[in-house]
């Protein structure tokens, strides 16, 4: 399960992917985070990312939906109209990948204020191409599987606890069908029961052929899902 890729043809290619950061309230120092790093995700695949705290997984995951910029290396994306290398790809281009392709459930809700629930999670199924009431009819159903009280779908979420929150984030994060899924700590503020119903929806976007690249702390949740990990240590440059 360490091996950095798989024999399907690869959605996404990760390759030679440098990464280090200049702190300019520190004197312009320079911090190394990853070297060279390469691995796949094919359909149906579940790369882990493995490594400890601070050992660069979540920027990686954050170059792979551009929100960093990639100064060195390729990362090439698999899609109707052909292969986009995100690391040269001008913004407009990453944007309509996101719309269609890569699908990012981040760490934090980050939603534009006054909002329903029902409405933040419906609009980006519409953004991901579903009709609207399609949008609407899955968002109930995410919302129920993933117990959030249907007496909260008409609030906006941004007083609701860490764990309802984050389930929100999910049902924001899994409504489009989209082939790639960036997952970073989507069980982080979950309870078990909660962790179960993530596990299952990310077999049930496994089994519909996305591929998969996930960072997941908690053990159980890695060992349900992973079918590879690849640790993003092995590329980090000496301390
Ligand atoms: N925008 C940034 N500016 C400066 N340093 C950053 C930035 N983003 C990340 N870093 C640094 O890069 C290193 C890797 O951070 P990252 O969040 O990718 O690690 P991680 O492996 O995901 O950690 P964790 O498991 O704790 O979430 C850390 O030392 C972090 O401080």
């Amino acid at each position: 399960m360490t091996s950095n890729s798989s024999s399907a043809t690869p959605l996404l290619e990760v390759a030679n992917v440098s990464k280090s950061f200049t702190m300019h309230l520190h004197g312009g120092a320079r911090r190394d985070v990853l070297r060279a790093i390469s691995f796949t995700a094919a359909p149906g695949e579940v790369v882990t990312l493995g490594g400890p705290s601070g050992a660069g997984k979540s920027s990686l995951l954050k170059m792979i939906h551009g929100d960093y910029h990639c100064p060195d290396g390729a990362i090439r994306i698999r899609h109707d109209d052909g292969v986009t290398d995100l690391a040269s790809a001008a913004p407009r281009r990453i944007l309509a990948l996101r719309r269609h392709v890569i699908g990012y459930v981040s760490q934090f809700l980050r939603v534009i204020p006054r909002v329903s629930t029902l409405d933040v999670v419906a609009a980006a199924g519409r953004e991901g191409g579903l009709a609207p009431d399609v949008a609407s009819e899955r968002a109930r159903t995410l919302l129920t599987m993933l117990n959030v009280p249907g007496h909260l779908w008409a609030l906006p979420p941004a007083t609701f606890s860490g764990g309802e929150q984050q389930r929100v984030n999910i049902a924001r994060g899994l409504i489009a069908p989209r082939p790639l899924l960036l997952l970073d700590e989507p069980t982080a503020s979950l309870d078990a029961r909660n962790r179960a119903v993530v596990v299952e929806l990310i077999r049930e976007k496994q089994r519909a052929g996305a591929a998969i690249v996930g960072i997941f702390h908690d053990e159980d949740v890695r060992d349900a899902v992973a079918t590879r990990i690849v640790d993003v240590t092995r590329f980090a440059p000496a301390a």
